[in-house]
């Protein structure tokens, strides 16, 4: 099986490490790493040819990623989207909110620790006020206290969800119903005709709201990690 090793550079510059992605199916041009390297993979649950392949190549697995879709339709814009748009003076609490929501993660250990994990998060979240990586954050707060984010992007009429989450004391009361609701109307409100987001396997909480949100699995997939070189 042909397979290459693309450098990323902003997870590399980002966790102060080189990280590589092996991609199967490219001419292997290259597959070299420096020293210190992680090298990821992430590979479709049904593709066993791979999976066996990065077994017998010594990598670990890391996590699942599940991909859910749903197509969207017109009569779901019912929201009037501008008081719920996350302000700058909103970025202070939302990183502390990121940086203790997501326990599940492939930034994970032993790759990864948990404040470089909670530091990506923050900086996601943080990005996604500026309208930088993902488009907007939008917030459903209680008097001036933020409950619950969302992040979304727009790419040729297709939304994706970066990060949602509910702060942990107002979990189980529909807020991440409400979230996902309102993504649903700005997207529907900026054109766009399908909303993705994806979740680790072993987020039960959010495969739960997926599902009950009447999104469809689009896609399971592995992450494989190895450290140095192949
Ligand atoms: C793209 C990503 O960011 S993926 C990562 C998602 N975010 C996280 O994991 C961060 C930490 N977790 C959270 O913030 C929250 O648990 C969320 C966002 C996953 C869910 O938000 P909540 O406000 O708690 O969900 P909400 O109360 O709207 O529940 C929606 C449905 O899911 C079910 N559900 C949600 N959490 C759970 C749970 N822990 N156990 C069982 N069922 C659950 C609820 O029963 C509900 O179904 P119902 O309407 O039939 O009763
Ligand atoms: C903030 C930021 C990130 N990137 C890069 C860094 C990574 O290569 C990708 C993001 O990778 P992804 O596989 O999407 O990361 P996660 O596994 O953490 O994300 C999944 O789980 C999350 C909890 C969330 N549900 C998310 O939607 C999922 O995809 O992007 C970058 O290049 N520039 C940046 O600013």
């Amino acid at each position: 099986m042909s397979f290459n090793l693309t450098k990323l550079d902003w997870d590399s510059n980002f966790f102060a490490r080189p990280i590589y992605a092996l991609r199967f199916g490219e001419s292997s041009n290259n597959l070299t790493t420096e020293h210190g390297a992680l090298i990821t993979a992430k590979v479709d649950a049904k593709d066993y040819e791979s999976v066996d392949k990065l077994n017998t190549l010594g990598f670990q697995f890391c996590e699942g990623e599940i991909d859910f879709i749903k197509n969207l339709e017109a009569s779901t814009a019912s929201e009037p989207i501008e008081s719920y748009v996350a302000q700058h003076s909103d970025i202070e609490s939302l990183e502390s909110l990121c940086s203790s929501l997501y326990e599940n993660s492939r930034f994970r250990a032993p790759w990864f620790t948990v404040s470089q994990r909670n530091e990506f998060y923050a900086l996601w979240i943080r990005k996604a006020v500026q309208s930088d990586f993902d488009d907007i954050c939008l917030v459903i707060r209680e008097s001036s206290e933020i409950k619950g984010f969302v992040s979304i992007k727009i790419r040729d009429h297709k939304a994706r969800i970066g990060l949602i989450g509910v702060h942990s004391k107002f979990q189980g009361q529909g807020i991440g119903k409400a979230l996902l609701k309102l993504a649903e109307a700005y997207c529907v409100k900026n054109n766009a005709k399908s909303l993705s987001v994806a979740t680790q396997t072993s987020n039960d909480a959010a495969i739960l709201l997926y599902g009950k949100s009447n999104f469809l699995t689009q896609s399971i997939s592995y992450w494989f990690y190895k450290n140095d070189s192949i």
